[in-house]
């Protein structure tokens, strides 16, 4: 594998109780850069990641996705799947809990993560005392937590209002800062904001398009003409994806 690819899908076919969903996919996953992955509803996105989780086996036909030795995975989500009844504290640091890795550094750590997600002062909260952008801030950190060299974000932030999740975007994009991630996501925006490379998934079989490729840098970081216009671009693609999907 070259070096700076952290996931190959190869040729990776899938089916759902006989339905074909993914035939002969494939799909590099380059490292220390962040991946969005856009298109319309169903398509396939979350159980890409599924497939990249190892979390598909069952469904997978044929093919294979080739990791780079050493990769642990982490995963945030839409459902941040805190344990109400554990703190705050307790919940970044279940990871470690879990392997039997918990010292006072993790401790320090965790503490470390909540300061950087801006919930210090709410550590010894259980999560259900928390509102929904303060639980997304906590599984921020415990996904930051667990170190691991490949992030797996499925729509993180789409059940926050507006505000929230534009503090949260711009707290993920400082603390992902190169970073490998792949963000499935609705929102051409946050894409934008979030990716070094964006791809928008079609069917029928699915294949990835590229959108945007912008070595080093992040789309955010083009002048605001380039970004309007690949706005608009990444719009209208998923516009014309939607009609054709209705058709
Ligand atoms: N466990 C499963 N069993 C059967 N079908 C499934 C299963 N998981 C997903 N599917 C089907 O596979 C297709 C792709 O689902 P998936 O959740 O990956 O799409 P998506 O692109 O992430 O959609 P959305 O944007 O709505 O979340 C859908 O038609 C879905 O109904």
């Amino acid at each position: 594998m070259k070096n700076n690819f952290i996931a190959q899908i190869q040729n990776l076919s899938l089916d759902f109780k006989g339905k074909k969903l993914f035939k002969n996919l494939n799909f590099n996953i380059l490292e220390n850069k962040s991946t969005a992955l856009l298109g319309s509803s169903g398509v396939g996105k979350s159980t890409l990641l599924r497939c990249i989780a190892d979390l598909e086996i069952e469904n997978i036909t044929d093919g294979k996705i080739i990791l780079k030795e050493g990769t642990n995975i982490a995963w945030l989500s839409q459902e941040n799947s805190l344990f109400p009844w554990l703190s705050i504290l307790d919940n970044v640091q279940l990871y470690h809990h879990l392997k039997g890795t918990k010292t006072n550094q993790t401790l320090q750590k965790a503490e470390e993560l909540l300061s950087q997600v801006n919930m210090s002062d709410h550590l010894n909260k259980k999560t259900y005392e928390l509102s929904g952008g303060q639980k997304q801030r906590v599984a921020l950190a415990r996904t930051l937590m667990q170190d691991a060299n490949l992030i797996l974000m499925d729509e993180p932030f789409s059940a926050l209002d507006a505000i929230t999740k534009m503090q949260l975007q711009d707290l993920t994009c400082h603390l992902l800062k190169d970073k490998t991630v792949v963000l499935v996501t609705h929102d051409p925006q946050e894409a934008i904001k979030l990716a070094n490379h964006i791809y928008i998934l079609k069917n029928q079989p699915v294949v990835f398009e590229e959108v945007a490729s912008l070595q080093g840098a992040l789309p955010h970081q083009l002048s605001n003409e380039k970004l309007w216009n690949l706005q608009e671009e990444l719009i209208s693609k998923l516009q014309e994806q939607n009609k054709e999907s209705q058709i």
